[in-house]
């Protein structure tokens, strides 16, 4: 498979804050990557040194084979961009913030306009001013003009933030029919459920560095408990937190929920002990839980 986007122990520092940390990720081609993450997670950032606005502290950003910086950066007439906050005039039409965009791109096809109005569902306000445009008809706008180069690699932050849930359906099933197509796309967010449904594969961000990373069902996997059903719930959750593999215990009235794990380890270790259970399952935490673990523990 092509690797489209390649980034290599990317750090941006701002004064103390060390707003990226050692962010690695490859994305392939026809591929959508999720980068989730909390408000302040660094995701911006990320994204604004991908597309060569700000230089990298430390680090390597690779873009269809070449290297991207603010000095190096004509691959990026291959790329696609939205940013959470997209400029649009919105004393002109829509139709003509794409022309703005077209006239300093001479070399796209005449036609590419009302293909890309057609294309994000715009054909039918494309003759109206922005400014009567309903904030998701924006935010289509915005993504048009991402569009308008028919890019390779499509970078969003944020795409569907102020739009309604048929609205960032819309917008999930259009990314999607244009991944099938073999574009890329990176994009940001900070909504789960969004990227679960959206996404191939996800970076899970926080403070700077990325906690977690795979398809959904990876990610799922790495969130397997095993929980021990027992008369003496703190008896156990006591000689399982010994255990230098276990990352957490949580106790319950009647049963013992740990992570880090495996069931086998678990059965065995409890035999060793002559420890007998009621009962020992593995459980799955669901990907919510997963975030707010990752995402919210304490530093
Ligand atoms: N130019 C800057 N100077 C100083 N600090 C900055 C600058 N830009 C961002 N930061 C800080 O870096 C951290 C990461 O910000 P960033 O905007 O990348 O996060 P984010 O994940 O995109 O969150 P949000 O969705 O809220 O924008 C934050 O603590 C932010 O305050």
């Amino acid at each position: 498979m092509e690797v489209v986007l390649k980034v290599e122990h990317l750090s941006k520092q701002f004064g103390s804050l060390r707003a990226v940390d050692n962010v690695s990720l490859h994305v392939e081609r026809g591929e959508i990557f999720g980068f989730l993450g909390p408000n302040g997670a660094g995701k911006t950032t990320t994204i604004s040194m991908l597309l060569g606005l700000s230089a990298p502290t430390k680090g390597k950003i690779r873009i269809l084979g070449q290297d991207v910086t603010p000095r190096h950066n004509r691959v990026l007439r291959r790329v696609g961009a939205m940013m959470a906050n997209s400029a649009l005039v919105l004393s002109l039409t829509g139709r003509q913030n794409l022309g703005i965009l077209a006239r300093l791109r001479p070399d796209l096809p005449e036609k590419r306009i009302d293909e890309t109005l057609k294309l994000t569902g715009l054909e039918h306000i494309a003759d109206q001013l922005v400014f009567r445009y309903a904030p998701e008809m924006r935010r289509r706008l915005a993504l048009a003009l991402a569009l308008l180069n028919a890019p390779e690699l499509l970078i969003l932050d944020e795409p569907t933030s102020g739009m309604d849930r048929y609205s960032s359906q819309e917008v999930r099933e259009l990314l999607r029919s244009l991944a099938a197509r073999g574009m890329t796309i990176f994009m940001s967010s900070h909504l789960l459920q969004e990227m679960e449904v959206a996404c191939d594969r996800i970076a899970i961000v926080q403070r700077g560095h990325i906690v977690a990373q795979g398809t959904v069902e990876e990610l799922l996997r790495a969130s397997e408990t095993v929980c021990v059903h027992t008369g003496d719930p703190d008896y156990i959750a006591q000689l399982l937190s010994k255990l230098p593999e276990v990352r957490r215990v949580r106790r319950g009235e009647k049963q013992v929920e740990v992570w880090g794990i495996s069931i086998e380890q678990v059965r065995d270790f409890l035999l060793g002990q002559r420890v007998a259970a009621e009962d020992i399952v593995v459980g799955r935490a669901g990907l919510e839980n997963v975030y707010l673990e990752l995402t919210h523990k304490a530093p």
